[in-house]
């Protein structure tokens, strides 16, 4: 649905040049939540932006569901952009216009017919669980309940596509749930695209399916949530499950498994003390639902040195990453 190659953008200063976006490929499939997660600065906003051209990329191609975006002029481009919503972190309403104004503001610009637009006013306010505010103005909601309103301003005109530039960075961590499970339901009852970029790791763990770390305007991995969980040295892994206990313990071996899909939910570790090393202990870990698999990760000791628990390793890998 979005496709990115070699994508560069720098940006140029008397002070000098900043390389914002500094060659990133990247593919989202029909359907899948993509996290880009990154520091302040890492280039993620400005790769948001160079998605619907509200940057000119320098070099590369940003395709979105088959249209070549860097190529299309003014008014074919404003067509396009139609097909893609996009949220921000400080939701960008207008104050003088009602809920129900704002969100009838989006159909206006994209051109609906007059006739349709009060039912889809309330088509959209229903959605996003607004149904009873249509009259409020921007001052008189909540956060998440302005974060509602950009999100059904940004499904106006039925996108396939929808963009988030750290939509619930502004809001408190229950109001963050909310909004994630409204991102997720609308996701699975729509089949919305969605590409977000966040700092924050939860929002990963909550919706995406893929995700990427930026660093300096590059991507420095990258893959499904299962393939990273499956990558010896993920940082992303280890965001995810931040493992604590100690990583040394005197006369033992200590490992760190990670498991996903249907092993999160197998015996592993009581196999392992019963067929390999009856004293295993367990030093931290836990098992969660991740947005698209279930996924455990454990850091033990083994007795022993890493030569006295060959079998036990080598069955440990067999059913994850072992590192
Ligand atoms: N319009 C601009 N002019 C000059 N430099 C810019 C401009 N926009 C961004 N930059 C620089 O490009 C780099 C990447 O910025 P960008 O905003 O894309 O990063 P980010 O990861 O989204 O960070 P943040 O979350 O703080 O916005 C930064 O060094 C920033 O200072």
């Amino acid at each position: 649905m979005i496709e990115i190659r070699g994508l560069r953008k720098t940006y140029r200063s008397r002070k000098g040049s900043v390389a914002a976006v500094d060659g990133v490929d990247l593919r989202v499939g029909e359907g899948e939540v993509f996290g880009v997660l990154g520091q302040s600065g890492a280039g993620k906003s400005t790769l948001l932006r160079c998605v619907n051209m509200l940057e000119r990329p320098d070099a590369g191609t940003v395709s979105v569901g088959g249209l070549e975006m860097t190529r299309l002029r003014r008014g074919q481009l404003r067509l396009a952009r139609h097909g893609i919503g996009m949220i921000h972190q400080h939701f960008a309403l207008l104050s003088s216009r009602t809920v129900a104004g704002n969100v009838a503001f989006a159909l206006e610009v994209t051109g609906a017919p007059r006739a349709g637009r009060k039912q889809r006013v309330a088509e959209l306010l229903e959605m996003v669980g607004l149904t009873g505010r249509a009259e409020a103005y921007p001052a008189q909601l909540s956060g998440g309940q302005k974060q509602r309103v950009g999100i059904a301003r940004a499904l106006a005109a039925r996108p396939k596509v929808l963009l988030s530039d750290e939509a619930t960075s502004a809001l408190d961590p229950e109001t963050t749930e909310s909004i994630l499970r409204l991102l997720h339901d609308l996701n699975q009852r729509l089949g919305l695209t969605i590409l977000l970029i966040t700092h924050e790791m939860t929002v990963v763990k909550r919706i995406c399916t893929s995700a990427a770390v930026m660093r300096d305007g590059r991507f420095v991995e990258s893959g499904t949530i299962t393939e990273l969980l499956r990558t010896p040295g993920s940082e992303l892994a280890r965001g995810l499950f931040p493992l604590d206990g100690p990583t040394e313990v005197a006369g033992a071996t200590v490992v760190d498994v990670t498991v996903s899909g249907p092993e999160a939910e197998a015996p592993i570790i009581a196999e392992l003390a019963r067929r390999f090393a009856s004293d295993v202990r367990i030093l931290g870990g836990s098992v969660e639902r991740l947005a698209a698999t279930r996924a455990g990760r454990w850091r033990i000791a083994l007795p022993g040195a890493p030569d006295d628990n060959r079998e036990a390793l080598k069955f440990l890998s067999e059913r994850g990453v072992v590192s």
